[in-house]
């Protein structure tokens, strides 16, 4: 299975231990492969180097100098990561061609869309018992960095190998009435995501997360659920349907 590891559930070091624990302890019954993102490690490289960005439709404006500083935070990230989960080794999507990607607006600079993975590599360090964690960077045809939504690079993973996805953010779900954890829907139908966004309940991060649940469905995964990496316990209840929002095709 994929879990989408989001920044923003990532802040702390005793957070990202415990996922990093919950994430092992699925080896024993799954093949996991972490592709995970980190905006706010990106924002905190830029603001020390005084630079800022802009987001349009949840996307990260990426002028060429400022790729080289993300794919430098995600870098590092990747390392951090790798070595807080048991058996893993961090790659970037560069790295063997694990993710295409074409540039999908010149508007929005180095932003890419992903054009393919390198399934066959995924599989191969799966079944020699390695879990893959993978960063957001892919690599374009003129073998230069694209930055690509972290939630897109897993959802196209997922496709990729017919896996079923858990996006790990800091939310319990997808909520009816933000910010009201009340509100969390256990499921939500294509239309009912397309309803939400249409009408605005779903918004910011959270739309490129349904929209890659939707396509990771659409291209084979069983399963697409948004769930809290903040709960301990969260991926073995997600995996039975018991936490989070199940997106369903
Ligand atoms: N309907 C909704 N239910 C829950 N969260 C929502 C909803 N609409 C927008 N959001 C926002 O989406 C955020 C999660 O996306 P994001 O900040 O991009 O996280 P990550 O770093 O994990 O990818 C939540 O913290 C919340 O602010
Ligand atoms: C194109 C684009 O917006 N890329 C993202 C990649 C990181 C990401 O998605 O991180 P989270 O999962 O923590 O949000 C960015 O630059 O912030």
């Amino acid at each position: 299975m994929v879990i989408k590891y989001g920044g923003n559930a990532m802040k702390s070091p005793e957070l990202r231990r415990a996922v990093a624990a919950e994430i092992a302890a699925l080896r024993d019954q799954y093949l996991p492969v972490v592709v995970h993102g980190g905006g706010p490690f990106i924002e905190r490289e830029l603001t020390a180097r005084g630079l800022s960005s802009e987001f349009r439709n949840g996307l990260r404006v990426t002028p060429p100098q400022l790729m080289d500083v993300v794919e430098m935070a995600l870098c590092a990230l990747n390392k951090r990561l790798s070595q807080e989960v048991r058996g893993a080794v961090g790659l970037m999507g560069r790295d063997s061609e694990l993710l295409r990607a074409e540039v999908l607006d010149p508007a929005l600079g180095r932003v890419g869309r992903v054009t393919g993975v390198n399934a066959g590599l995924l599989r191969t360090l799966l079944g020699a018992g390695i879990t893959p964690v993978l960063g957001c960077v892919a690599v374009g045809p003129d073998g230069e960095a694209l930055n690509i939504n972290a939630d897109t690079a897993a959802g196209a993973v997922a496709g990729a190998l017919g896996e079923g996805i858990i996006f790990l953010t800091d939310v319990d779900g997808v909520y009816r009435h933000y910010p009201d954890p009340e509100s969390r829907a256990a499921q939500l139908s294509r239309a009912e995501v397309e309803e939400g966004i249409a009408a605005g309940w779903i918004a910011g991060g959270m739309i490129p997360k349904v929209r890659a649940a939707l396509d990771a469905l659409d291209l084979g995964a069983p399963f697409a659920t948004v769930a809290s990496g903040m709960t301990a316990g969260v991926l073995a209840a997600a995996v039975r349907g018991e936490a989070g929002t199940r997106i369903t095709p």
